[in-house]
């Protein structure tokens, strides 16, 4: 079953007179259990392509399906709507909640989709070596604490479709080994992942690689 589908993004950016085009005409699909990454060089669109996925950012042009429901053209509140239940969501910058605590940040998916799953948010700190943070605020973390942290609270919802631009980037190889394990088991319950990276040894681990080179894919 097809679980995300983009047809034909556009998305601009201006500069004064300057014109981007940072997506010229993507269309992709991601079926149900799929692990795939993109990768490209820096500039090529990783980042716009999955906040328009994502419904963080409209693109220009084309359309976005997620479990069956548009999210482009919609209102922010609507997309926002959308976006709880069908993403998990990684960016580049640390998505987590300044004011609340580690433990916090990764209850708060799974309270805007359901009940708190006080065994998951134990196991998810576990997982990420993060035990002993539970009960920091954001700004005390460490680099690489903040990444875990981020990645917890991608995950916490279970979410049908993970959207993770660099997970990598800032973690050691243990709590990258951890994270893979975490992605191969999500293939397993059919659930969906979409991984932007420089990380060779992650894009690997995927299913299928999609090439992003300005604004367009190759043939992956
Ligand atoms: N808000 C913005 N305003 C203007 N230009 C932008 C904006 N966001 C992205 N761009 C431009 O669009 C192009 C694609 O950027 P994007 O961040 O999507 O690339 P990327 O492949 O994710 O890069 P990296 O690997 O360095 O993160 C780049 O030329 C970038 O400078």
């Amino acid at each position: 079953m097809n679980v995300l589908e983009a047809h034909e993004l556009y998305r601009f950016f201006h500069i004064g007179d300057h014109e981007i085009a940072a997506l010229r005409g993507v269309s992709l699909t991601l079926v149900e259990g799929e692990l795939v990454a993109v990768i490209g060089p820096s500039g090529s669109g990783k980042s716009t392509l999955l906040s328009c996925l994502t419904g963080l950012d409209e693109p220009d042009g084309g359309h976005v399906i997620v479990c069956g429901r548009r999210v482009t053209r919609r209102s922010e509140a609507s997309r926002a709507a959308i976006r709880a239940v069908s993403f998990g969501i990684l960016q580049q910058s640390n998505n987590l909640l300044p004011h609340l605590t580690v433990a916090e940040n990764i209850r708060l998916p799974m309270l805007l989709t359901g009940s708190a799953d006080e065994e998951r948010i134990a196991e998810l700190l576990k997982v990420m070596g993060l035990v002993h943070r539970a009960t920091a605020y954001p700004a005390t973390l460490s680099g690489g604490e903040t990444a875990r942290a981020g990645l917890a609270v991608a995950l916490a919802a279970d979410p049908p479709v993970l959207v993770a631009d660099e997970p990598t980037a800032e973690i050691d190889r243990r709590a990258e080994a951890s994270l893979m394990v975490y992605l191969d088991a999500r293939r397993t319950t059919g659930k969906t992942t979409l991984l932007a990276t420089h990380s060779a040894a992650l894009a690997s681990k995927a299913d299928r690689i999609l090439r992003l080179r300005d604004g367009r894919l190759d043939d992956g």
